[in-house]
């Protein structure tokens, strides 16, 4: 990367200037045998989806790019890697890849500037103030690679499908591809001495995300076994846009979600609200970890030293951090620790605590600007509330959190339906009043009853949720 530059169609254009795509572009890194095996015994194949066409493409082929269609940086299409060509293909099946012309990437240049940031190579400003919930950007992926690739094939063998599938995408996202960065600040195309096959893993391994299963799996996924281990990421991506270009902070102010019903689109949307001239970031890695767990994990898998906010702050500061992520984790714990008594009703140490330690985790949530995870806590405190028959403060927390869900898990989410559920009656919600009634919670000591008509208390909209706040 060069450092400086403004932003991205000018980028591009750059690369696209001097950098050769296309297959011939291999040169004498191109390694026949290995792959050529691997493509004749079937699998994997890489793929190639543009706009509907889905290709077997085989490493030796130059591909002909669809005519017809007026190709840019931000038309949908990606390759994949992939055992599973049927996932490909019904991926490559949705509206987004086949009108592409009516569902282009969205690239918002009016929120943000590229620039250089001291110490992080490039970053994205935020140009005009953006409000909490509003989505930034949102992008297509690029590259696809099914995770069983790096666990099945020999290092050679799937370096080299890599670069194929890269070599291979349509010029304008090749080429976009091959100006991310890297770890190493002398890898990039324009210098350093790195291969083609050595420099596409590397900007692999620096830009891509992970992707978890979908919450409910399309048919061609089934027959996938890893999908019975629901921990198993499943799928390997990059996103030659400037979703790339969003550097990590331990306390970031946006977060990102794969939306499944839209052929993986990445959406970025702010946390909290975002102020001009202020950088916008996401978090590469599980936020509640002590900061030399940060730090290492960081430097070890990403290979840098994060300078955060969070991270360059006095010891004494960093420290009274440290302290707040273990309250997080010890209150979490003791919030979980509930037994069923005979009744199957739901019995939890100190019970008459319970709701104070769940409002105690939003508030550390909220010293710790966990703006991406603190659902949970909101999602915490309406089930204890609604346990306790506390009506009103259960939509209150349930209300907040189907609005911070929405940012970071999106609709097909089951803690957001359950919590839109909760929000809109808690008087029908299983976990209403399920805590033991050997405390005087709420009205009677039976809980409060459901107002005429369904009133909600004022400010509690959940259905508005293009609404800034409440
Ligand atoms: C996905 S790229 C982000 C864009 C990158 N800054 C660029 O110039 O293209 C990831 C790289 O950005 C840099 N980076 C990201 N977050 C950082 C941070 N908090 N502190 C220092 N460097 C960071 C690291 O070099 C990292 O490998």
């Amino acid at each position: 990367h060069e450092i400086g530059h403004s932003d991205v169609d000018d980028s591009h254009d750059r690369a696209h200037d001097h950098k050769a795509c296309g297959l011939e572009g291999l040169g004498d890194d191109f390694l026949p045998l290995p792959a050529a095996n691997i493509l004749l015994n079937g699998d994997p194949d890489v793929l190639n989806h543009y706009a509907g066409n889905t290709t077997k493409s085989h490493p030796q082929e130059d591909l002909n790019q669809p005519s017809g269609h007026n190709w840019s940086h931000t038309t949908p299409c990606f390759n994949s890697i992939s055992f599973n060509n049927a996932f490909s293909a019904h991926l490559a099946s949705l509206p987004s890849f086949t009108s592409p012309s009516t569902t282009t990437n969205k690239p918002n240049p009016a929120k943000y500037t590229i620039s250089s940031i001291p110490g992080k190579g490039l970053g994205l400003i935020a140009a005009t103030r953006i409000p909490r919930g509003s989505v930034i950007l949102s992008s297509h992926p690029t590259l696809m690679i099914d995770y069983r690739v790096f666990g099945e094939l020999l290092r050679t063998d799937y370096i080299f499908l890599q670069a194929a599938a890269v070599s291979s995408l349509p010029s304008t996202h090749c080429s976009a591809f091959f100006n991310l960065s890297t770890q190493s600040k002398n890898d990039t195309a324009g210098g350093g001495g790195l291969s083609r096959i050595a420099l596409a893993d590397s900007i692999i391994t620096t830009n891509a995300f992970d992707i978890p299963p979908p919450p409910s799996p399309p048919l061609s996924l089934h027959s996938r076994a890893s999908l019975n281990d629901p921990a198993d990421d499943l799928l390997y991506t990059v996103f030659a846009s400037p979703i790339s270009c969003l550097n990590h902070d331990c306390r970031p102010n946006a977060d990102y979600r794969f939306d499944w019903e839209n052929a993986l689109v990445q959406v970025i949307t702010a946390v909290r609200d975002i102020f001009p001239g202020e950088e916008i970031t996401i978090s590469y890695i599980y936020p509640l970890q002590s900061c030399q767990a940060r730090q290492k994990h960081l430097r070890m898998v990403w290979g840098f030293d994060c300078s955060c906010e969070l991270c360059s702050r006095s010891r004494g500061r960093v420290e009274e951090s440290d302290r707040r992520v273990r309250l997080i984790k010890k209150v979490r714990r003791l919030l979980r620790q509930e037994v069923e008594d005979d009744e199957g009703k739901v019995q939890g140490k100190g019970e008459g605590d319970r709701k104070k330690l769940a409002e105690l985790l939003v508030r550390l949530y909220e010293m710790e600007g966990l703006w991406g995870m603190i659902h949970e806590a909101y999602a915490i405190a309406a089930r204890e509330h609604s346990n306790a028959g506390e009506a009103w403060m259960a939509m209150k927390w349930a209300g907040l959190a189907v609005e911070f869900e929405a940012m970071v898990l999106g609709e097909g989410d089951d803690e957001m339906r359950e919590m839109r559920e909760l929000a809109r009656d808690p008087w029908g919600h299983g976990s209403w009043m399920s805590r033991k009634k050997n405390e005087s919670y709420g009205e009677e000591a039976g809980g409060e009853k459901r107002k005429e008509g369904g009133e909600r208390p004022m400010g509690f909209r959940v259905e508005d949720e293009d609404e800034e706040g409440w």
